[in-house]
């Protein structure tokens, strides 16, 4: 999909090795399959190293952009304006009954579509709302994506983020929005049609690489967003990534916990704080390269989200994976929600090799991390560092 550079175009991410430093992808542009006037942006899944589900209790995340899955959205200036379902997530012609139910269970409704039509939505209205002026003329957005659904990879937001960077590109208003502001509207897009989430999948997908997040509930209520400080990939140690197939529902991963935090539930509150505290004791390992605390942080991170939703609530697979994991003395916490785990082996490849067996075994699906680098371009890293 990359392509040669031309004016007014975009060109997606290449992926790049695990230490690889940041670059600014968001600012390469190239012509999209040659069509002048085509934006093409890619945004990652993302991985919640330390601190998750904090993020949304006001505490501390670390997380990261996994270069290993990614969608992508493309816009094509058009006469009208148009979002285009994509022919296998959007799927609406059936061979038969038994196939729109087998597909409806595991798939779910809903694709793409109302997504970008959701962003599209949430932008207009920022717009508005801040005098920003947008230029006439249409587009036709469709999209890509290959980051496993429902598995706590953010594949909803991924789509999400690609589309704001199209639509900032194509009305050249990248100036206007802050890059801080950025993962709100995502989140907001997400918000409207009713899916649970927080911010900091969506602050790892704008920011790309490796992010320390901080919540703080006076931060958030006085600047309006968090307080997201990029750090240096070479930091982390080499992870890998477990995942199964069946999806788990976030949504209802959240539910209760939420309602226990908003009730005033000590208990919730006081382990909530625990999880805010990893990321930021998280931080400082990372940064001594303390690698058998980093290895501690994470199960600490699991163990603490196990006792505040329980095992009925994360599902007896995902508890499998991290067993799993925990069987060779590996460390292991979930990505997101649940449906993939993300490892760290502090004894080295011989205690690898005996994890990626017992995943063959297990039947879960084990790939080696691959950061994404910084998403920034030139112009989005002027505006977090003035
Ligand atoms: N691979 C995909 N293709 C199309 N749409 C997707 C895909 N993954 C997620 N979505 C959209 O995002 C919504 C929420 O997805 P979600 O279950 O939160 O997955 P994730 O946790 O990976 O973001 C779905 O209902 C669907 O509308
Ligand atoms: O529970 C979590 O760790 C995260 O859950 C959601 O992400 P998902 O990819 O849907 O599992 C949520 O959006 C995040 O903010 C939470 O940290
Ligand atoms: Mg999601």
């Amino acid at each position: 999909m990359d392509g040669a550079r031309a004016p007014g175009t975009m060109r997606t991410v290449p992926i790049m090795a695990r230490r690889e430093a940041a670059s600014p992808a968001a600012a390469m542009t190239a012509e999209a399959d040659g069509k002048p006037g085509c934006i093409e942006h890619r945004a990652y899944a993302r991985v919640g190293l330390l601190g998750n589900p904090s993020d949304v209790y006001f505490g501390r995340t670390i997380s990261f952009s996994l270069g290993n899955f990614w969608s992508s959205v493309r816009l094509e200036p058009s006469k009208d304006l148009v979002i285009r379902p994509h022919p296998k997530h959007d799927l609406v012609s059936f061979d038969s009954l038994h196939h729109l139910a087998t597909r409806l269970q595991n798939e779910g409704y809903y694709g793409g579509v109302r997504l970008l039509m959701a962003i599209c939505n949430v932008f207009y209205r920022y717009c508005s709302e801040k005098n920003i002026a947008l230029k006439e003329g249409n587009f036709t957005l469709s999209y890509e994506t290959n980051i496993p659904r429902q598995t706590g990879l953010s594949g909803s937001s991924a789509i999400v983020c690609a589309a704001l960077n199209c639509l900032l590109d194509f009305y050249k208003v990248r100036h206007l929005v802050k890059v801080q502001i950025r993962p709100d509207l995502i989140l907001n897009a997400e918000r409207e049609l009713g899916i649970v989430a927080g911010l900091q999948d969506r602050v790892a997908q704008v920011y790309g690489g490796l992010v320390y997040m901080d919540f703080d509930k006076k931060n958030m209520d006085t600047l309006g967003h968090g307080v997201y400080t990029p750090m240096d990939v070479s930091f982390l140690p080499p992870l890998h990534l477990i995942y199964a197939e069946n999806p788990s529902d976030s949504g209802k991963v959240h539910s209760t916990v939420r309602k226990r935090w908003l009730d005033g539930d000590k208990f919730i509150i006081s382990s909530m704080e625990e999880v805010a505290k990893i990321a930021l004791h998280g931080r400082k390992a990372l940064e001594e390269r303390n690698m058998s605390e980093l290895a501690k942080l994470m199960d600490c991170n699991f163990d603490l989200r196990r006792k505040m939703f329980g095992d009925d609530v994360l599902g007896s697979l995902n508890i499998q994976m991290i067993e799993t994991a925990r069987s060779v003395g590996a460390a292991a916490k979930f990505t997101g929600s649940g449906g993939a785990v993300v490892t760290f082996c502090p004894r080295g490849p011989q205690q690898v090799k005996l994890l990626q067996d017992a995943c063959l075994r297990a039947n879960f699906v084990i790939v080696p991390v691959v950061v994404a680098p910084s998403a920034l371009a030139d112009g989005d890293l002027m505006m977090i560092s003035s």
